[in-house]
Protein backbone atom coordinates (compact mmCIF):
# COMPACT_ATOMS: atom_id res chain seq x y z
CA UNK A 1 0.00 0.00 0.00
CA UNK A 2 2.63 2.67 0.87
CA UNK A 3 4.49 2.77 -1.78
CA UNK A 4 2.11 2.96 -4.34
CA UNK A 5 1.19 5.97 -2.59
CA UNK A 6 4.33 7.33 -2.36
CA UNK A 7 4.98 7.04 -5.86
CA UNK A 8 1.54 8.83 -6.44
CA UNK A 9 2.46 11.72 -4.84
CA UNK A 10 5.76 12.07 -6.42
CA UNK A 11 4.16 11.50 -9.68
CA UNK A 12 1.55 14.38 -8.48
CA UNK A 13 4.32 16.57 -7.47
CA UNK A 14 6.15 16.00 -10.63
CA UNK A 15 2.95 17.21 -12.06
CA UNK A 16 3.10 20.22 -10.54
CA UNK A 17 0.42 19.78 -7.65
CA UNK A 18 2.15 20.43 -4.84
CA UNK A 19 -1.01 20.64 -2.37
CA UNK A 20 -2.22 17.00 -3.54
CA UNK A 21 0.84 15.60 -3.34
CA UNK A 22 1.25 16.56 0.48
CA UNK A 23 -2.54 14.68 0.69
CA UNK A 24 -1.18 11.66 -0.85
CA UNK A 25 1.33 11.45 1.33
CA UNK A 26 -0.53 12.03 4.08
CA UNK A 27 -2.78 9.17 3.98
CA UNK A 28 0.80 6.88 3.01
CA UNK A 29 1.91 8.11 6.29
CA UNK A 30 -1.10 6.65 8.47
CA UNK A 31 -0.89 3.72 7.04
CA UNK A 32 2.38 3.38 7.65
CA UNK A 33 2.31 4.86 11.32
CA UNK A 34 2.25 1.13 12.20
CA UNK A 35 5.74 0.19 10.96
CA UNK A 36 7.30 3.63 12.55
CA UNK A 37 10.08 1.58 13.53
CA UNK A 38 11.51 1.63 9.68
CA UNK A 39 10.96 5.01 8.98
CA UNK A 40 9.56 8.19 9.79
CA UNK A 41 5.61 9.15 10.34
CA UNK A 42 5.09 12.34 8.27
CA UNK A 43 7.25 14.78 6.85
CA UNK A 44 9.80 16.76 7.88
CA UNK A 45 10.83 20.31 7.26
CA UNK A 46 13.82 22.10 6.21
CA UNK A 47 16.83 22.53 8.57
CA UNK A 48 18.98 24.66 6.17
CA UNK A 49 18.24 28.54 6.41
CA UNK A 50 19.44 29.66 3.01
CA UNK A 51 19.53 33.60 3.18
CA UNK A 52 18.41 35.35 0.46
CA UNK A 53 19.19 39.15 -0.45
CA UNK A 54 17.36 41.98 -2.21
CA UNK A 55 19.13 44.95 -1.41
CA UNK A 56 22.44 45.00 -3.68
CA UNK A 57 25.07 47.85 -3.23
CA UNK A 58 26.57 47.81 -6.45
CA UNK A 59 27.83 51.30 -7.52
CA UNK A 60 31.47 52.96 -7.70
CA UNK A 61 32.05 56.06 -5.05
CA UNK A 62 32.59 59.26 -6.29
CA UNK A 63 35.84 60.75 -6.95
CA UNK A 64 36.25 64.29 -5.50
CA UNK A 65 37.75 66.82 -6.99
CA UNK A 66 40.22 67.84 -4.33
CA UNK A 67 39.59 71.51 -5.07
CA UNK A 68 41.32 74.26 -3.18
CA UNK A 69 40.04 75.24 0.10
CA UNK A 70 37.42 71.82 -0.47
CA UNK A 71 36.32 70.15 2.87
CA UNK A 72 38.27 67.04 1.18
CA UNK A 73 41.36 69.29 0.95
CA UNK A 74 41.63 70.67 4.53
CA UNK A 75 40.97 66.82 5.63
CA UNK A 76 43.89 65.54 3.74
CA UNK A 77 45.79 68.19 4.62
CA UNK A 78 45.14 67.71 8.58
CA UNK A 79 45.59 64.17 8.12
CA UNK A 80 49.15 64.30 5.98
CA UNK A 81 50.78 67.15 8.94
CA UNK A 82 49.66 64.07 11.59
CA UNK A 83 51.36 61.03 9.73
CA UNK A 84 54.24 63.47 8.83
CA UNK A 85 54.87 64.12 12.07
CA UNK A 86 54.79 61.03 13.85
CA UNK A 87 56.22 57.33 13.26
CA UNK A 88 53.69 54.89 14.10
CA UNK A 89 54.48 51.80 15.67
CA UNK A 90 52.99 49.15 14.10
CA UNK A 91 52.22 45.82 15.63
CA UNK A 92 51.98 42.18 15.04
CA UNK A 93 48.72 41.48 15.25
CA UNK A 94 47.33 37.23 15.85
CA UNK A 95 44.20 36.99 17.23
CA UNK A 96 43.74 40.52 18.58
CA UNK A 97 46.79 40.21 20.63
CA UNK A 98 49.31 42.91 19.68
CA UNK A 99 52.91 41.88 19.32
CA UNK A 100 56.18 43.95 19.33
CA UNK A 101 58.84 41.80 19.22
CA UNK A 102 61.10 40.28 16.55
CA UNK A 103 63.30 42.39 14.00
CA UNK A 104 63.13 46.21 14.19
CA UNK A 105 62.17 47.78 10.66
CA UNK A 106 61.45 51.14 9.41
CA UNK A 107 59.03 52.25 6.75
CA UNK A 108 59.98 55.67 4.96
CA UNK A 109 58.61 58.19 2.52
CA UNK A 110 60.39 57.29 -0.86
CA UNK A 111 60.52 61.23 -2.00
CA UNK A 112 62.39 62.43 1.06
CA UNK A 113 63.69 58.90 1.59
CA UNK A 114 65.36 60.32 5.41
CA UNK A 115 62.05 60.60 7.15
CA UNK A 116 60.44 57.48 8.78
CA UNK A 117 56.88 57.21 9.16
CA UNK A 118 56.57 53.80 10.76
CA UNK A 119 58.17 51.30 12.27
CA UNK A 120 57.18 47.75 12.08
CA UNK A 121 58.52 43.95 13.62
CA UNK A 122 59.16 41.01 11.36
CA UNK A 123 57.53 38.10 12.96
CA UNK A 124 60.25 35.30 13.13
CA UNK A 125 58.81 31.38 11.66
CA UNK A 126 57.72 30.74 15.59
CA UNK A 127 55.57 33.73 15.49
CA UNK A 128 54.06 33.06 11.91
CA UNK A 129 53.34 29.60 12.82
CA UNK A 130 51.31 31.05 16.39
CA UNK A 131 49.51 32.61 13.43
CA UNK A 132 48.90 29.64 11.97
CA UNK A 133 47.42 27.70 14.76
CA UNK A 134 45.33 30.95 15.94
CA UNK A 135 43.80 31.13 12.19
CA UNK A 136 42.86 27.68 11.30
CA UNK A 137 41.27 27.60 14.96
CA UNK A 138 39.70 30.84 14.17
CA UNK A 139 38.04 29.39 10.49
CA UNK A 140 35.72 26.75 12.09
CA UNK A 141 33.73 29.67 13.97
CA UNK A 142 33.60 32.20 11.71
CA UNK A 143 32.60 30.05 8.98
CA UNK A 144 29.80 29.68 10.73
CA UNK A 145 28.74 32.89 10.88
CA UNK A 146 25.52 33.91 8.83
CA UNK A 147 26.24 35.63 5.85
CA UNK A 148 23.95 38.77 6.82
CA UNK A 149 26.21 39.44 9.88
CA UNK A 150 29.51 39.32 7.98
CA UNK A 151 27.85 41.51 4.99
CA UNK A 152 27.18 44.15 7.58
CA UNK A 153 30.97 44.21 9.05
CA UNK A 154 32.06 44.87 5.54
CA UNK A 155 29.09 47.62 4.35
CA UNK A 156 29.86 49.39 7.97
CA UNK A 157 33.79 49.14 6.84
CA UNK A 158 33.06 51.02 3.69
CA UNK A 159 30.89 53.66 5.70
CA UNK A 160 34.20 54.24 7.67
CA UNK A 161 36.44 54.42 4.88
CA UNK A 162 34.47 56.26 2.71
CA UNK A 163 33.89 59.08 5.63
CA UNK A 164 35.82 59.00 8.72
CA UNK A 165 38.71 57.71 7.29
CA UNK A 166 39.08 58.52 4.04
CA UNK A 167 41.96 61.37 4.68
CA UNK A 168 43.82 58.78 6.75
CA UNK A 169 43.87 56.06 3.84
CA UNK A 170 45.05 58.96 1.54
CA UNK A 171 47.78 60.61 4.05
CA UNK A 172 48.97 57.22 4.71
CA UNK A 173 49.55 55.93 0.91
CA UNK A 174 50.41 59.46 -0.50
CA UNK A 175 53.13 59.46 2.27
CA UNK A 176 54.62 55.83 2.51
CA UNK A 177 53.79 54.87 -1.37
CA UNK A 178 54.68 58.60 -2.54
CA UNK A 179 51.06 58.76 -4.66
CA UNK A 180 50.25 62.05 -6.15
CA UNK A 181 46.39 63.39 -4.07
CA UNK A 182 44.50 61.79 -7.30
CA UNK A 183 46.73 58.68 -7.60
CA UNK A 184 46.17 57.75 -3.71
CA UNK A 185 42.35 58.40 -4.14
CA UNK A 186 41.99 56.50 -7.19
CA UNK A 187 43.48 53.57 -5.15
CA UNK A 188 42.99 54.04 -1.42
CA UNK A 189 39.49 55.81 -1.79
CA UNK A 190 37.59 54.89 -4.45
CA UNK A 191 39.01 51.45 -5.57
CA UNK A 192 39.23 50.14 -2.15
CA UNK A 193 35.95 51.67 -1.04
CA UNK A 194 34.38 49.62 -4.17
CA UNK A 195 36.08 46.14 -3.71
CA UNK A 196 34.69 46.15 -0.07
CA UNK A 197 31.07 47.17 -0.23
CA UNK A 198 30.47 45.39 -4.01
CA UNK A 199 32.19 42.28 -3.08
CA UNK A 200 29.23 42.25 -0.15
CA UNK A 201 26.79 42.94 -3.18
CA UNK A 202 28.61 40.01 -5.11
CA UNK A 203 28.44 37.85 -2.17
CA UNK A 204 24.40 38.53 -1.86
CA UNK A 205 24.08 37.82 -5.41
CA UNK A 206 25.95 34.48 -5.12
CA UNK A 207 23.79 33.27 -1.93
CA UNK A 208 20.87 34.16 -4.05
CA UNK A 209 21.64 31.97 -7.25
CA UNK A 210 20.39 28.49 -5.55
CA UNK A 211 19.84 25.30 -7.54
CA UNK A 212 16.64 23.88 -9.31
CA UNK A 213 14.49 22.23 -6.53
CA UNK A 214 11.52 21.16 -8.73
CA UNK A 215 9.77 19.39 -5.85
CA UNK A 216 10.43 21.16 -3.07
CA UNK A 217 7.80 19.48 -1.24
CA UNK A 218 9.76 16.86 -1.28
CA UNK A 219 13.36 17.94 -2.03
CA UNK A 220 15.01 20.85 -1.59
CA UNK A 221 18.30 21.50 -2.77
CA UNK A 222 20.57 23.75 -1.67
CA UNK A 223 23.98 25.45 -2.48
CA UNK A 224 25.77 26.65 1.18
CA UNK A 225 29.56 28.56 0.96
CA UNK A 226 32.40 26.92 3.46
CA UNK A 227 35.26 29.20 3.46
CA UNK A 228 38.79 27.35 2.87
CA UNK A 229 38.91 25.05 5.64
CA UNK A 230 43.05 25.62 7.02
CA UNK A 231 44.45 29.32 6.34
CA UNK A 232 44.65 31.75 3.38
CA UNK A 233 47.88 33.71 2.90
CA UNK A 234 47.25 37.24 1.68
CA UNK A 235 50.49 38.16 0.16
CA UNK A 236 50.37 41.83 -1.06
CA UNK A 237 52.46 44.24 -3.13
CA UNK A 238 53.35 47.83 -2.01
CA UNK A 239 51.77 49.56 -5.02
CA UNK A 240 47.78 49.53 -4.69
CA UNK A 241 46.29 49.92 -0.83
CA UNK A 242 43.34 48.54 -2.75
CA UNK A 243 44.88 45.82 -3.42
CA UNK A 244 45.97 44.65 0.19
CA UNK A 245 42.59 45.10 1.72
CA UNK A 246 40.90 43.32 -1.34
CA UNK A 247 43.66 40.15 -1.27
CA UNK A 248 43.57 39.95 2.66
CA UNK A 249 39.73 40.34 3.27
CA UNK A 250 37.84 39.20 0.22
CA UNK A 251 38.48 35.39 1.61
CA UNK A 252 37.68 36.44 5.06
CA UNK A 253 34.43 37.54 3.77
CA UNK A 254 33.63 34.20 1.87
CA UNK A 255 34.56 32.75 5.60
CA UNK A 256 38.38 31.85 5.58
CA UNK A 257 40.67 32.95 8.03
CA UNK A 258 43.47 34.92 6.80
CA UNK A 259 47.43 35.71 7.32
CA UNK A 260 47.52 39.37 5.67
CA UNK A 261 51.40 40.01 4.98
CA UNK A 262 51.48 43.38 3.71
CA UNK A 263 54.15 44.72 1.66
CA UNK A 264 57.24 46.41 3.82
CA UNK A 265 56.63 49.79 1.83
CA UNK A 266 53.22 49.67 1.97
CA UNK A 267 52.91 49.02 5.86
CA UNK A 268 51.25 52.07 7.08
CA UNK A 269 48.18 52.54 4.78
CA UNK A 270 47.76 48.57 5.15
CA UNK A 271 48.10 48.75 9.05
CA UNK A 272 45.53 51.44 8.48
CA UNK A 273 42.82 49.06 6.41
CA UNK A 274 43.30 46.53 9.10
CA UNK A 275 42.70 48.93 11.87
CA UNK A 276 39.31 49.78 10.44
CA UNK A 277 37.87 46.69 9.69
CA UNK A 278 38.51 46.08 13.32
CA UNK A 279 36.46 49.11 14.02
CA UNK A 280 33.84 48.10 11.88
CA UNK A 281 33.62 44.40 13.85
CA UNK A 282 35.47 42.36 12.50
CA UNK A 283 36.30 39.39 15.22
CA UNK A 284 39.80 38.82 15.86
CA UNK A 285 42.01 36.30 14.49
CA UNK A 286 39.47 36.45 10.99
CA UNK A 287 42.69 38.39 9.56
CA UNK A 288 46.07 38.53 11.33
CA UNK A 289 48.29 40.94 10.38
CA UNK A 290 51.75 39.40 10.23
CA UNK A 291 54.57 41.62 8.61
CA UNK A 292 57.45 39.28 7.81
CA UNK A 293 60.71 38.51 5.64
CA UNK A 294 59.14 37.56 2.51
CA UNK A 295 61.30 34.20 2.27
CA UNK A 296 60.58 33.35 5.86
CA UNK A 297 57.14 33.70 5.59
CA UNK A 298 56.75 31.44 2.36
CA UNK A 299 58.64 29.27 3.65
CA UNK A 300 56.71 28.77 6.48
CA UNK A 301 53.07 28.72 5.34
CA UNK A 302 53.41 26.23 2.54
CA UNK A 303 55.38 23.74 5.06
CA UNK A 304 51.77 24.07 6.96
CA UNK A 305 49.45 20.99 6.20
CA UNK A 306 46.86 23.60 6.96
CA UNK A 307 47.48 25.90 4.27
CA UNK A 308 44.00 26.30 2.24
CA UNK A 309 45.21 28.89 -0.38
CA UNK A 310 47.38 31.76 -0.87
CA UNK A 311 46.09 35.18 -2.83
CA UNK A 312 49.15 36.59 -4.12
CA UNK A 313 49.32 39.80 -6.13
CA UNK A 314 53.17 41.20 -6.97
CA UNK A 315 55.88 39.74 -9.36
CA UNK A 316 56.07 36.78 -11.57
CA UNK A 317 59.15 35.93 -10.17
CA UNK A 318 57.71 35.95 -6.34
CA UNK A 319 54.37 33.97 -7.14
CA UNK A 320 56.23 31.17 -9.24
CA UNK A 321 58.69 30.77 -5.93
CA UNK A 322 55.49 30.03 -4.30
CA UNK A 323 54.13 27.65 -6.60
CA UNK A 324 57.23 25.52 -6.96
CA UNK A 325 57.15 25.13 -2.92
CA UNK A 326 53.46 24.09 -3.02
CA UNK A 327 54.24 21.98 -6.03
CA UNK A 328 57.13 20.46 -4.03
CA UNK A 329 55.12 19.70 -0.82
CA UNK A 330 52.00 18.98 -2.30
CA UNK A 331 51.80 15.20 -0.44
CA UNK A 332 51.24 17.20 2.51
CA UNK A 333 48.45 19.28 2.23
CA UNK A 334 44.76 18.24 3.91
CA UNK A 335 43.35 20.09 0.97
CA UNK A 336 44.86 21.58 -2.50
CA UNK A 337 46.05 25.18 -1.64
CA UNK A 338 44.18 27.44 -4.31
CA UNK A 339 46.85 29.28 -5.79
CA UNK A 340 45.69 32.77 -6.76
CA UNK A 341 48.39 35.11 -8.32
CA UNK A 342 48.18 37.85 -10.10
CA UNK A 343 51.46 39.22 -11.13
CA UNK A 344 53.37 41.38 -13.71
CA UNK A 345 52.70 42.58 -17.25
CA UNK A 346 54.41 44.11 -19.88
CA UNK A 347 51.69 46.10 -22.13
CA UNK A 348 51.44 47.87 -25.17
CA UNK A 349 49.77 50.80 -26.62
CA UNK A 350 49.26 49.81 -30.41
CA UNK A 351 48.80 52.78 -32.81
CA UNK A 352 46.86 52.21 -35.76
CA UNK A 353 47.46 54.38 -39.17
CA UNK A 354 43.58 55.16 -38.45
CA UNK A 355 44.42 56.60 -34.86
CA UNK A 356 43.14 59.97 -33.52
CA UNK A 357 47.06 61.30 -32.82
CA UNK A 358 46.10 63.70 -30.00
CA UNK A 359 44.24 60.82 -27.68
CA UNK A 360 46.90 58.34 -28.45
CA UNK A 361 49.50 60.37 -27.03
CA UNK A 362 47.53 61.85 -24.26
CA UNK A 363 46.37 58.46 -22.84
CA UNK A 364 50.12 57.04 -23.63
CA UNK A 365 52.35 59.54 -21.46
CA UNK A 366 49.12 58.88 -18.53
CA UNK A 367 49.71 55.19 -18.64
CA UNK A 368 53.05 55.58 -19.08
CA UNK A 369 54.19 57.76 -16.16
CA UNK A 370 51.27 58.41 -14.04
CA UNK A 371 52.51 56.86 -10.52
CA UNK A 372 55.80 56.68 -12.17
CA UNK A 373 54.51 54.26 -13.76
CA UNK A 374 54.69 51.61 -11.10
CA UNK A 375 51.06 49.78 -11.86
CA UNK A 376 51.23 46.55 -13.55
CA UNK A 377 48.87 47.70 -15.89
CA UNK A 378 51.42 50.60 -17.24
CA UNK A 379 51.89 50.88 -20.91
CA UNK A 380 55.91 50.27 -21.33
CA UNK A 381 55.80 49.87 -25.10
CA UNK A 382 54.06 51.76 -27.86
CA UNK A 383 54.10 51.02 -31.52
CA UNK A 384 53.57 53.44 -33.97
CA UNK A 385 53.30 53.18 -37.52
CA UNK A 386 56.15 55.53 -39.47
CA UNK A 387 53.46 57.64 -41.36
CA UNK A 388 52.61 59.03 -38.17
CA UNK A 389 55.35 59.27 -36.01
CA UNK A 390 57.88 62.00 -37.16
CA UNK A 391 55.06 64.35 -38.72
CA UNK A 392 52.55 63.63 -35.76
CA UNK A 393 53.29 61.26 -33.09
CA UNK A 394 57.02 61.78 -32.06
CA UNK A 395 57.35 65.99 -31.44
CA UNK A 396 54.10 65.87 -28.83
CA UNK A 397 55.15 62.59 -27.11
CA UNK A 398 58.43 63.95 -26.31
CA UNK A 399 57.18 67.10 -25.59
CA UNK A 400 54.20 66.48 -22.88
CA UNK A 401 56.92 63.69 -21.41
CA UNK A 402 59.61 66.52 -20.77
CA UNK A 403 56.98 68.92 -19.56
CA UNK A 404 55.91 66.15 -16.74
CA UNK A 405 57.28 67.83 -13.21
CA UNK A 406 58.25 65.06 -10.55
CA UNK A 407 58.92 65.86 -6.52
CA UNK A 408 57.27 65.86 -3.58
CA UNK A 409 53.84 64.37 -3.69
CA UNK A 410 52.26 67.12 -1.50
CA UNK A 411 52.90 69.95 -4.40
CA UNK A 412 50.49 69.49 -6.22
CA UNK A 413 51.85 70.50 -9.53
CA UNK A 414 53.76 67.48 -9.62
CA UNK A 415 52.64 64.44 -11.83
CA UNK A 416 54.71 61.42 -9.75
CA UNK A 417 56.74 61.58 -6.75
CA UNK A 418 59.84 58.78 -6.04
CA UNK A 419 60.04 54.93 -7.09
CA UNK A 420 59.02 53.15 -4.23
CA UNK A 421 62.52 52.00 -3.02
CA UNK A 422 66.35 51.54 -3.62
CA UNK A 423 66.03 48.05 -5.11
CA UNK A 424 63.46 49.29 -7.57
CA UNK A 425 65.44 52.30 -8.22
CA UNK A 426 69.01 50.21 -8.90
CA UNK A 427 66.65 47.71 -11.31
CA UNK A 428 65.77 51.08 -13.15
CA UNK A 429 69.08 52.52 -13.47
CA UNK A 430 70.11 48.85 -14.73
CA UNK A 431 68.01 48.88 -17.87
CA UNK A 432 68.82 52.82 -18.45
CA UNK A 433 72.46 52.34 -18.78
CA UNK A 434 71.49 49.37 -20.59
CA UNK A 435 69.93 51.06 -23.51
CA UNK A 436 72.66 54.42 -22.80
CA UNK A 437 75.45 51.66 -23.79
CA UNK A 438 73.13 50.73 -27.04
CA UNK A 439 73.70 51.71 -30.28
CA UNK A 440 70.51 49.97 -31.33
CA UNK A 441 68.38 52.34 -28.93
CA UNK A 442 67.61 56.46 -28.09
CA UNK A 443 66.35 57.93 -25.30
CA UNK A 444 64.35 61.06 -26.77
CA UNK A 445 63.09 62.03 -22.88
CA UNK A 446 64.51 61.76 -20.26
CA UNK A 447 67.27 59.09 -18.74
CA UNK A 448 68.14 60.90 -15.89
CA UNK A 449 67.57 59.81 -11.89
CA UNK A 450 68.81 61.30 -8.86
CA UNK A 451 68.54 59.15 -5.23
CA UNK A 452 69.84 61.88 -3.29
CA UNK A 453 67.11 62.84 -1.42
CA UNK A 454 64.34 60.20 -2.56
CA UNK A 455 64.40 57.54 -5.55
CA UNK A 456 63.75 60.06 -8.75
CA UNK A 457 63.38 58.62 -12.16
CA UNK A 458 62.77 61.14 -14.90
CA UNK A 459 59.66 59.93 -17.51
CA UNK A 460 62.08 58.12 -20.09
CA UNK A 461 61.64 57.55 -23.52
CA UNK A 462 63.67 55.07 -25.30
CA UNK A 463 63.28 54.38 -28.86
CA UNK A 464 64.30 50.77 -29.88
CA UNK A 465 65.40 49.38 -33.88
CA UNK A 466 65.30 45.87 -32.22
CA UNK A 467 62.25 44.25 -30.37
CA UNK A 468 64.44 41.50 -28.69
CA UNK A 469 66.06 44.21 -26.34
CA UNK A 470 65.14 43.96 -22.99
CA UNK A 471 64.11 46.90 -22.03
CA UNK A 472 61.02 46.35 -24.38
CA UNK A 473 60.18 42.84 -23.44
CA UNK A 474 60.82 42.54 -19.40
CA UNK A 475 58.81 44.13 -16.72
CA UNK A 476 60.82 47.48 -15.26
CA UNK A 477 58.02 48.74 -13.13
CA UNK A 478 59.19 52.42 -13.51
CA UNK A 479 58.36 55.41 -15.61
CA UNK A 480 60.54 54.19 -18.84
CA UNK A 481 58.58 53.73 -22.11
CA UNK A 482 60.03 52.02 -25.17
CA UNK A 483 59.14 52.55 -28.59
CA UNK A 484 59.02 50.83 -32.04
CA UNK A 485 58.47 52.90 -34.97
CA UNK A 486 56.79 49.89 -37.84
CA UNK A 487 56.33 50.34 -41.56
CA UNK A 488 53.11 50.82 -42.44
CA UNK A 489 53.10 47.76 -44.88
CA UNK A 490 54.22 45.82 -41.83
CA UNK A 491 51.42 46.02 -40.20
CA UNK A 492 50.53 42.40 -40.08
CA UNK A 493 54.31 41.25 -39.01
CA UNK A 494 54.12 44.16 -36.16
CA UNK A 495 50.36 42.64 -35.15
CA UNK A 496 52.36 39.11 -34.49
CA UNK A 497 55.31 40.97 -32.67
CA UNK A 498 52.95 42.56 -30.28
CA UNK A 499 51.56 38.98 -29.40
CA UNK A 500 54.20 37.25 -29.02
CA UNK A 501 57.20 39.91 -28.03
CA UNK A 502 57.01 38.97 -24.22
CA UNK A 503 55.79 36.27 -21.84
CA UNK A 504 53.56 38.68 -20.51
CA UNK A 505 49.20 39.48 -21.14
CA UNK A 506 47.82 41.56 -18.96
CA UNK A 507 46.79 44.61 -20.32
CA UNK A 508 46.69 46.25 -24.22
CA UNK A 509 44.93 48.79 -26.24
CA UNK A 510 44.62 49.75 -29.54
CA UNK A 511 43.92 53.32 -30.72
CA UNK A 512 42.25 53.33 -34.46
CA UNK A 513 38.96 54.60 -36.03
CA UNK A 514 38.89 52.20 -39.01
CA UNK A 515 36.45 49.80 -37.90
CA UNK A 516 37.24 46.58 -39.75
CA UNK A 517 41.02 47.06 -37.97
CA UNK A 518 39.28 46.98 -34.51
CA UNK A 519 37.50 43.92 -34.95
CA UNK A 520 40.71 42.20 -36.46
CA UNK A 521 42.25 43.66 -33.69
CA UNK A 522 39.79 41.97 -30.95
CA UNK A 523 40.61 38.24 -32.37
CA UNK A 524 44.18 39.10 -33.09
CA UNK A 525 44.64 40.35 -29.63
CA UNK A 526 42.91 37.83 -27.59
CA UNK A 527 45.05 35.82 -25.75
CA UNK A 528 47.40 38.85 -25.48
CA UNK A 529 45.61 40.87 -22.99
CA UNK A 530 43.49 40.15 -19.96
CA UNK A 531 42.13 43.62 -19.91
CA UNK A 532 42.25 45.05 -23.54
CA UNK A 533 41.05 48.45 -24.19
CA UNK A 534 40.15 50.38 -27.45
CA UNK A 535 41.02 53.69 -27.64
CA UNK A 536 41.65 54.39 -24.07
CA UNK A 537 44.82 53.74 -21.83
CA UNK A 538 46.12 50.30 -20.36
CA UNK A 539 45.59 51.69 -17.15
CA UNK A 540 42.94 52.87 -14.58
CA UNK A 541 40.60 49.50 -14.67
CA UNK A 542 37.11 49.69 -12.54
CA UNK A 543 36.37 47.58 -9.91
CA UNK A 544 32.31 46.33 -11.22
CA UNK A 545 33.51 48.09 -14.56
CA UNK A 546 36.37 46.32 -15.82
CA UNK A 547 37.28 43.14 -13.24
CA UNK A 548 40.59 42.89 -13.52
CA UNK A 549 43.85 40.10 -14.24
CA UNK A 550 46.47 38.60 -16.81
CA UNK A 551 46.98 35.40 -18.26
CA UNK A 552 49.98 33.57 -19.13
CA UNK A 553 52.83 34.52 -16.98
CA UNK A 554 50.92 37.82 -16.01
CA UNK A 555 48.67 35.33 -13.59
CA UNK A 556 45.86 33.03 -12.85
CA UNK A 557 43.69 35.68 -14.30
CA UNK A 558 40.80 35.33 -11.23
CA UNK A 559 39.13 39.13 -12.36
CA UNK A 560 39.13 40.92 -9.16
CA UNK A 561 36.30 43.02 -9.12
CA UNK A 562 33.75 41.16 -10.35
CA UNK A 563 31.54 38.48 -8.45
CA UNK A 564 34.06 35.27 -10.36
CA UNK A 565 36.87 36.25 -7.86
CA UNK A 566 34.85 35.65 -4.72
CA UNK A 567 34.21 31.86 -5.60
CA UNK A 568 37.81 31.13 -5.24
CA UNK A 569 37.81 31.52 -1.80
CA UNK A 570 34.24 29.42 -1.33
CA UNK A 571 34.18 25.91 -1.01
CA UNK A 572 30.88 25.31 -1.90
CA UNK A 573 28.61 22.61 -0.03
CA UNK A 574 25.64 21.14 -2.10
CA UNK A 575 22.63 19.88 0.30
CA UNK A 576 20.23 17.68 -1.01
CA UNK A 577 16.91 17.39 2.32
CA UNK A 578 14.08 15.28 1.31
CA UNK A 579 11.18 15.37 3.77
CA UNK A 580 9.07 12.39 2.87
CA UNK A 581 10.01 8.74 3.96
CA UNK A 582 11.48 5.87 1.94
CA UNK A 583 10.03 2.71 3.64
CA UNK A 584 10.99 0.19 1.10
CA UNK A 585 13.29 -0.03 -1.98
CA UNK A 586 11.00 -1.39 -4.98
CA UNK A 587 10.06 0.64 -7.75
CA UNK A 588 6.29 0.47 -9.00
CA UNK A 589 7.89 -1.77 -12.19
CA UNK A 590 8.84 -4.38 -10.28
CA UNK A 591 5.41 -5.37 -9.07
CA UNK A 592 6.15 -6.22 -5.32
CA UNK A 593 4.76 -5.01 -2.62
CA UNK A 594 6.11 -4.58 1.41
CA UNK A 595 5.24 -7.08 3.75
N1 LIG B 1 48.51 41.75 -12.01
C1 LIG B 1 48.15 42.53 -11.02
O1 LIG B 1 46.97 42.67 -10.69
C2 LIG B 1 49.20 43.29 -10.25
C3 LIG B 1 48.82 44.34 -9.42
C4 LIG B 1 49.81 45.01 -8.70
C5 LIG B 1 51.13 44.68 -8.84
N2 LIG B 1 51.47 43.67 -9.67
C6 LIG B 1 52.87 43.29 -9.85
O2 LIG B 1 53.54 43.37 -8.61
C7 LIG B 1 54.91 43.69 -8.79
C8 LIG B 1 55.29 44.83 -7.91
O3 LIG B 1 54.98 44.55 -6.58
P1 LIG B 1 56.08 44.15 -5.53
O4 LIG B 1 57.36 44.82 -5.86
O5 LIG B 1 55.49 44.38 -4.19
O6 LIG B 1 56.22 42.59 -5.84
P2 LIG B 1 57.09 41.49 -5.06
O7 LIG B 1 56.92 40.20 -5.77
O8 LIG B 1 58.47 41.96 -4.81
O9 LIG B 1 56.41 41.42 -3.62
C9 LIG B 1 55.06 41.08 -3.46
C10 LIG B 1 54.87 40.52 -2.05
O10 LIG B 1 55.55 39.27 -1.98
C11 LIG B 1 56.39 39.25 -0.84
N3 LIG B 1 57.47 38.31 -1.07
C12 LIG B 1 58.65 38.50 -1.67
N4 LIG B 1 59.35 37.35 -1.72
C13 LIG B 1 58.59 36.39 -1.15
C14 LIG B 1 58.72 35.00 -0.90
N5 LIG B 1 59.81 34.33 -1.26
N6 LIG B 1 57.71 34.36 -0.30
C15 LIG B 1 56.58 35.00 0.07
N7 LIG B 1 56.41 36.33 -0.13
C16 LIG B 1 57.39 37.01 -0.74
C17 LIG B 1 56.80 40.71 -0.68
O11 LIG B 1 57.32 40.96 0.59
C18 LIG B 1 55.49 41.40 -0.97
O12 LIG B 1 54.65 41.40 0.15
C19 LIG B 1 55.06 44.01 -10.26
O13 LIG B 1 55.59 42.90 -10.92
C20 LIG B 1 53.62 44.26 -10.70
O14 LIG B 1 53.41 44.06 -12.07
C21 LIG B 1 50.55 42.96 -10.37
N1 LIG C 1 44.00 47.79 -11.58
C1 LIG C 1 44.99 48.78 -11.87
C2 LIG C 1 46.37 48.22 -11.84
C3 LIG C 1 46.74 47.44 -10.64
C4 LIG C 1 48.16 47.01 -10.73
O1 LIG C 1 49.10 47.63 -10.37
C5 LIG C 1 44.78 49.37 -13.25
O2 LIG C 1 43.94 48.91 -13.99
O3 LIG C 1 45.49 50.29 -13.59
Amino acid sequence: MWPRLWFAARRTAIQGNAENALKTLTRASSSQAKRAEFSQSKPTKSVLNVEKFTDFQLYNEEVPQFLPGSKEIKNLEKALEHYENNCEDIPIVINGKEIRKGQETYQVMPHRKGHKIAKYYYADNATIEEAIRASVEKQKEWDRTPLTKRIEIWERAADLMTHKYRADLLATTMLGQSKTVIQAEIDSGAELIDFVRMNAGYLKQLANDQPLSPQPEITKNSLRFRGLEGFVAAITPFNFTAIGGNLAYTPALMGCSVLWKPSDTAMLSNWTVFKIMREAGLPDGVVNFVPAIGKNFGDTITSSPDLAGINFTGSTATFKTLWKLVGDKIDTYKNYPRLIGECGGKNFHFIHPSANVQTAVAQTIRSAFEYGGQKCSACSRLYVPESLWESQFKGPLIEKAKDLQIGDVRDIGNFYGAVIDENSYQRILGFINEVKNDPECTILAGGNLSNLKGFFVEPTIVQVKDTNKRVIRDEIFGPVLSVYVYKDSDLDKTIDLVRTATKYALTGSVFATDESFLKRALEEFKHAAGNFYINDKSTGAVVGQQPFGGARQSGTNDKAGCPFYLMRFASMQAVKETFVPLPDVYYPYMNKTNN
